[in-house]
């Protein structure tokens, strides 16, 4: 799989500096990248939600345990200090969140 900062050049430049040495640097870059997060997050629930209406069987109920294993297996291998046991955990909350969202409010059509 290609290196996904080749796609997205900034988030490279981003996480290629330096970490900073004193705490304000250190919470800036922390609520720099969060943002990010922030953003990443919603458009993946958004598209989340879209995918639960395009399966025979969407939401809680067609849940798939292979693809979420294998999400975090690739996930894994750009973020191997964290780890196939955390990025689990990370992404269940992740997934399970968004399946709650696409219940109260489902993708428009
Ligand atoms: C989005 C899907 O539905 C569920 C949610 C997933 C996700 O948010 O990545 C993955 C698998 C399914 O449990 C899917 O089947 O692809």
């Amino acid at each position: 799989m290609p290196d996904p900062t080749d796609h997205h050049p900034s988030i490279g430049a981003l996480i290629s500096r330096e970490v900073p040495a004193s705490l304000a640097e250190c919470r800036q870059l922390i609520d720099e990248v969060d943002a990010l997060l922030a953003v990443l997050l919603e458009y993946r629930a958004t598209i989340s939600a879209r995918v639960q209406q395009l399966k025979p069987v969407g939401g809680r109920a067609g849940r798939d345990p292979r693809r979420e294993a294998e999400i975090v297996d690739r996930m894994a291998r750009w973020a191997p200090r964290l780890g196939p046991r955390r990025l689990r955990r990370i992404m269940t909350a992740v997934i399970e969140e968004s399946l709650d969202l696409a219940e109260e409010a489902p993708a428009a059509r």
